[in-house]
Formats: C-alpha cells, sequence, structure tokens
C-alpha cells in the first residue's frame, strides 16, 4: 500500500498546448493517504480516466510528478509499478477454474501454495463464489466473471494501490448493490489504497471515505461524503451530487443575511458584503413558509418518491426544489420556500465562501 503524491501534476493531449482550454487535466497537487478509499467522481469528459492512467502508468502526464510513499514513479511503466487494476469489463481466463484465475497474481509472484489456498480462499467468500472455485471460467455470466477480475485486483496484499476503473458497468442493476457493499467491506479488511474511477455518485458515495469530485479537467473538492453533501465547495459539486442536487439562486449577501431580488434570507454565519454572489441550499432544507418569510415560487409538480416527495417549483425562472415529508399536502401553484439558514452555502464565481466566523474545516 501507498501514499500517492500527485506535484504540480497537469496533461494536455496536444503537443504545444496554449491555454487552459488545451489541458485534459489542469495543474493539480494532492496527497492521497495510504489506505484511503478514493472515489474519483465527475460527469463524461472530466479527465477522471486521464488521471487514472497517470497513476496507473498508462499515460505520462506532460507536466508534474507523480510519487508512490515518496518514490518518484513518474517514469516508470505499469508492471513496475505494482498495482492491481480491475477494468470495466471482465479480463478473465476461460480455460482456468475459478481458483486458477483468482491465484493467477500470487503464483505469478511466487507466492507459496499454502498461501495462495489461504488467501484464495479468503477472496472467494468475501466475493461470494467458493462453491464456483472448481469451476471453468468459461460459461460463466458476465456478473460472475467481473467478480472474478475484482477478486484477483484484491488478491495480492503487497501492491502500492488497486485502480478500478467503472467496475461495475457490466454488473446486473441489483447485483450492484451487493458488491459495492463488498468492496467497501474487503477495503475495511485488507486496507488496501483504493482509487475507484465513476460517474454514477451512489457508486461514490458508498464506496469512497473521500471522493474526488471532478469538473472540467480540475479537482473541484475532494471530502468525505457528509462533507460534499453539508458544504459543496463548487456550486457544481452542489448540482453534481443529491438528487436533485442543490438549488442554486443569485443573491446580494451582507453579514447574516442575503436577498434573493428584494426577499431576505437569513445566513447563519456573518459574511463580507458582496454585490454578485449565488446561495445554495439542497432540497432537504427548504419548506413551506409562511407569508412573511422565504421567496415566492409557483409549484409546477410534485413527484412521490416513496419516503419523500419532490417538489418542483420556480422563483423568477429559475428551478427550486424542496424535499418534502411524505403525506404533506402541497398544493400547486403559488407557495413560498424558506430555507434553514444553517444549511446556506456562499457563493462568489462559482466557489464557496466560507462565513467570517467559520471554523476552518479539513478540505
Ligand atoms: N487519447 C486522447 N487524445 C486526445 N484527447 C483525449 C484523449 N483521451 C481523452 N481525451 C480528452 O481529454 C478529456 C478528458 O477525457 P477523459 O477520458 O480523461 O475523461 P473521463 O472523465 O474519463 O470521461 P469518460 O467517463 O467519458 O471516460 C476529454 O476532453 C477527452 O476528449
Amino acid at each position: 500500500m501507498a501514499r500517492i503524491t500527485l506535484a504540480q501534476l497537469a496533461h494536455s493531449y496536444l503537443k504545444a498546448p496554449s491555454g487552459p482550454a488545451d489541458y485534459a487535466l489542469k495543474r493539480m497537487d494532492h496527497e492521497w493517504e495510504d489506505g484511503g478509499a478514493y472515489a474519483l467522481l465527475g460527469p463524461s469528459g472530466c479527465g477522471k480516466t486521464t488521471l487514472l492512467n497517470i497513476i496507473s502508468g498508462l499515460l505520462r502526464p506532460s507536466e508534474g510528478r507523480i510519487a508512490f510513499d515518496g518514490r518518484d514513479v513518474t517514469d516508470l511503466p505499469t508492471a513496475e509499478r505494482n498495482i492491481a487494476q480491475v477494468f470495466q469489463f471482465p479480463v478473465v481466463y476461460d480455460t482456468m477454474t475459478v481458483f486458477d484465475n483468482l491465484a493467477f497474481p500470487l503464483r505469478n509472484r511466487g507466492a507459496d501454495e499454502d498461501y495462495v489456498r489461504r488467501r484464495v480462499g479468503a477472496v472467494a467468500e468475501m466475493i461470494g463464489m467458493t462453491d464456483a472455485l472448481g469451476r471453468k471460467a468459461q460459461g460463466l455470466t458476465a456478473d460472475a466473471k467481473q467478480k472474478i477480475s475484482l477478486g484477483r485486483g484484491m488478491v495480492r496484499e503487497d501492491v502500492n494501490a488497486i485502480l478500478f476503473d467503472e467496475p461495475l458497468t457490466v454488473i446486473d442493476p441489483h447485483m450492484k448493490w451487493e458488491l459495492r457493499t463488498q468492496l467497501k467491506a474487503l477495503h475495511r479488511e485488507f486496507g488496501h489504497t483504493m482509487i475507484y474511477v465513476t460517474h454514477d455518485q451512489t457508486e461514490a458515495l458508498t464506496f469512497a471515505d473521500k471522493v474526488v469530485v471532478m469538473h472540467d479537467g480540475q479537482v473541484v473538492q475532494m471530502g468525505a461524503p457528509e462533507e460534499l453533501f453539508a458544504r459543496p465547495a463548487h456550486t457544481f459539486v452542489g448540482f453534481f451530487i443529491g438528487s436533485p442536487g442543490m438549488n442554486v439562486l443569485p443573491a446580494r449577501v451582507a453579514g447574516a443575511q442575503a436577498w434573493i431580488g428584494e426577499h431576505v434570507i437569513p445566513l447563519a454565519g456573518d459574511h463580507a458584503p458582496q454585490e454578485r454572489a449565488e446561495i445554495g441550499v439542497r432540497p432537504e432544507f427548504v419548506r413551506l413558509a409562511g407569508p412573511d418569510e422565504g421567496i415566492p415560487v409557483v409549484v409546477r409538480r410534485v413527484e412521490d418518491i416513496g419516503r419523500h416527495q419532490i417538489v418542483r417549483a420556480e422563483h423568477a425562472g429559475r428551478e427550486v426544489n424542496m424535499l418534502a415529508p411524505e403525506g404533506q399536502a402541497v398544493p400547486l401553484g403559488e407557495a413560498r420556500f424558506a430555507f434553514d439558514p444553517a444549511a446556506v452555502n456562499v457563493y462568489v464565481d462559482g466557489w464557496r465562501v466560507p462565513a467570517r466566523d467559520e471554523k476552518e474545516t479539513a478540505r
């Protein structure tokens, strides 16, 4: 296992990049902890695969360095980086048994057979394939084959890191939840440094201790799932994470108040005056308000999603959503929404601005 350092790292696929738009990965400095479970989350084209390929050694960064436990590996090929990889599609040897497939990386490194038996046994149990160990991989379903790929990725204890590139793509929807939970358990038990690429927020949030949210070649926030929920560092994070995402409204801010037009929105903290700010509040912290508070909205639709209802409304042509408890009557048409002050975040140029009296939190 290893701590991974990305120093002044950037990548352009062009020979002579002339500006930030030419970079698939914009300059970043990060230190990823030894034994951490990280998810790289972001929409298609944001640079996740580029970053993963730089870590695995499939791609040499056009700028900057990468180190494992302080050792510079920028110029080392994949084979010399001592990492395991699990790809979108299963890579298994059809003519081998499930046992031999799982044992392959260990035998390849000359592990003794007693250890191979113990280790393969433990991994097979975790992926739920103990009963299939003697079977040939040929003829197994795509799900089962991908479980073997996952198991093989986990089988070596001495790897620097395990990299997963959208590993659940071919897995049946009902199996996904089970495998995600198993991966989390495997991480807890074996403690490998894991990096998991996905564009699916549920996958990222259930798997990772730290979610690395990427947007347009940049890491916009790296944090625990709760932190991304409560304090999105960028409006993009607020919007991308959550279902529906955070409401974002243009506002003026000064002291402990914001104004949306002439409507006063109380804030929990004290803010420097900002004429052109935005406030962000998640639908979970919006409620129906009395006549003298909040903002006027027009409720367009109410969707029943089981334990909650999503109330979709509009204020001055912008979508504003509220999560209402099951059974609460919310009529269509004119209403008012108010926000929980403690859950209102302030943004300038897209980035969150902490209140002047807010305690620093780890990013
Ligand atoms: N080999 C390449 N040559 C040129 N441009 C590339 C190459 N690979 C990726 N890109 C560009 O770099 C940017 C980042 O792509 P990347 O594949 O890293 O994103 P991603 O987040 O992994 O997307 P996806 O989820 O679709 O795989 C995109 O604009 C993409 O078009």
